[in-house]
């Protein structure tokens, strides 16, 4: 069990309230002119990543007391628990081991007295097997073909890593393999996707931990439809149509052979599954052996996570930032802005794996909290977001700590494209931090000729406050080693502030309450009765609804 504490009464908490209370109206533009070391100080590798913490407005004792925030917290102790399969998820009574999925070291990891390790294994082999199959041709639709498109059906954490993680490693896509996604319960999702394939070379995954969800088993259910009115007969389901989950008995009910099936456990959260058989759009997609490095680079960030000191630790790092702004400076967003286009749902696929995990609001004790907890996370690719929203981030009345991601060497040059990319990102980074003083706005419209009443009237709109922290991570180029490494420094990030704030970071109880109301209202939408079990707006919705369905458009 770990230690519960109240996070505000942690001794470095109250030390940081004071220290904020000198630093909040420091500048980041003189904290680096009277620090030539800044740069150096404030940044952390990892094999070919670098975090550029330095544009944070924090100094060296910010650091020590953040650091020291995280110890207090039981931080070293937390992670040998997660690590060790402890059940750390309590309120769903399990182990929390998306690190075993990635284990490429094997060493055993016990989960009730028993070594998960060669079933993680054993799927693994059998995703690679079938995965090689697909992709050499070998495997056959039921008129012989081979297969061209897989639909993977699922919502969530069966959806949003899977399309993130293909979307990010196009380049190592097999050529005449296509991939889509399913997951509204919308239905013009899945008519749009049945529009593009043909049932003969189609491979539907459905993929559900629980195999429960109304999204997706409503999907699947007409997807198998489809295939049945397109040709397909109930025999030769078994050949297009796999399942990724870990409830046997709800697959097989679903008509799934067996052996199409790939399992996983209670101790793998949705958005942490994309390093399960969850991955098996991934593994087809990019190939098995891409998959493999896509694991092994989580797993190299996890033991960093694990073994390296935490003022040294990537994660620790990053969590610490997003906690001095969330706790003390009252920002309430968190900004993920990759300067790579084929990570344009990495923010996206984070809103899920952060919100999910720490948008909570009692503590590890049950207790409300009197403080801040998970950030909102948002953001898009630059340059896309610099001609939309950096408007707000660079003049805006609000604090918006930002992370800007970027590869040094482009999956695509193609003539002056990176470099113009890469001026770009350096650009942002600098003017969020030095800003512009009004003087330097007036300086520059005189310099344009502009009449010094003019230059009077326009300067209050054209300077920059700056001091808008940023953190940069540079890496080498996004391989799947690479976003492995990514993705897991983020996941121990989100886990580090869960630990901090001393809530749990790994149930998900609310969205619940949504699921069950929906389910008692879609019996009362079946017929044309009025209804009014429910209070005026949802009822006066509902009938409006009714009444304006029967009349024509
Ligand atoms: O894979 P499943 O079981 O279909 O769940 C899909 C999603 O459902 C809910 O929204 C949550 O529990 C998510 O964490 C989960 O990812």
């Amino acid at each position: 069990m770990l230690a519960n504490h109240r996070f505000t009464d942690l001794p470095a908490y109250a030390q940081l309230q004071a220290h904020y209370d000198v630093l909040k109206d420091r500048h980041l533009r003189d904290l680096f002119a009277e620090d030539a070391q800044r740069f150096d100080k404030f940044t952390r590798r990892f094999e070919d990543i670098l975090l550029d913490f330095s544009k944070n407005r924090i100094t060296d004792e910010t650091l020590t007391l953040l650091l020291q925030l995280a110890e207090q917290a039981g931080l070293t102790d937390a992670i040998g628990k997660m690590f060790s399969g402890d059940k750390i998820n309590r309120t769903e009574d399990r182990a929390v081991l998306h690190v075993a999925l990635r284990n490429r070291s094997n060493t055993p990891i016990i989960v009730e007295g028993q070594d998960v390790m060669p079933e993680v294994n054993q799927v693994l082999d059998r995703m690679k097997s079938f995965s090689e199959r697909v992709r050499s041709g070998e495997w056959k639709g039921y008129t012989g073909e081979t297969i061209t498109d897989i639909v993977n059906i699922g919502i969530g954490g069966s959806d949003l890593g899977p399309v993130m993680v293909t979307e990010a490693l196009k380049p190592y896509a097999k050529e005449g393999l296509r991939v889509h996604f399913v997951s509204n319960v919308d239905g013009v999702h899945i008519y749009e996707t049945l529009q593009t394939v043909r049932p003969e070379s189609t491979l539907f995954l459905i993929a559900s931990k629980t195999f429960t969800t109304q999204e997706t088993m409503t999907n699947a259910q007409t997807a198998r439809q489809w295939f049945l009115e397109q040709g397909g007969s109930e025999g030769d389901i078994a050949r297009h149509f796999a399942a990724l989950s870990t409830n046997r008995s709800a697959v097989e009910k679903f008509g799934i052979d067996p052996d199409n099936m790939f399992g996983f456990w209670d101790w793998v959260g949705g958005r942490y599954s994309l390093w399960s058989a969850i991955g098996l759009s991934i593994a087809l997609y990019i190939g098995f052996d891409n998959f493999e490095e896509l694991l092994a680079g989580g797993h190299a960030m996890d033991l960093h996570f694990r073994d390296t000191p935490i003022d040294q630790n990537l994660p620790v790092m990053l969590a610490l930032m997003g906690i001095w702004y969330n706790n003390f400076f009252g920002a309430q967003t968190q900004a993920i802005l990759p300067y790579d286009q084929y990570m344009h749902r990495f923010a996206a696929y984070f809103q899920q794996g952060d919100m999910e995990s720490n948008g909570k609001s009692v503590d590890r004790d049950g207790r409300p909290v009197d403080y801040q907890t998970g950030p909102i996370i948002w953001g898009e690719p630059g340059t896309n977001g610099q001609h939309a929203f950096y408007q707000l981030i660079h003049q805006g009345t609000k604090l918006i700590p930002c992370d800007f991601l970027a590869p040094v060497l482009s999956q695509r040059p193609i003539g002056e494209h990176h470099t113009i990319l890469m001026a770009n990102f350096f650009a942002q980074t600098e003017a969020l931090m030095n800003g512009k003083t009004e003087e330097e706005a007036a300086e520059e419209l005189r310099k344009s000729g502009k009449s010094e009443e003019d230059v009077q009237a326009l300067a209050p709109f054209k300077m920059f406050s700056g001091n808008r922290p940023t953190n940069s991570i540079l890496f080498k180029q996004l391989t799947p080693r690479t976003l492995g490494s990514l993705i897991a420094l983020y996941e121990h990030k989100i886990f580090t502030q869960g630990v901090i704030w001393d809530i749990f970071s790994f149930d998900q109880w609310g969205v619940e309450l949504g699921k069950q109301l929906a389910s008692r209202i879609l019996p009362e939408l079946q017929d044309d009765t009025p209804v009014s079990s429910h209070d005026s707006s949802t009822n006066g919705l509902m009938n409006a609804f009714k009444s304006m369905r029967n009349t024509t458009a």
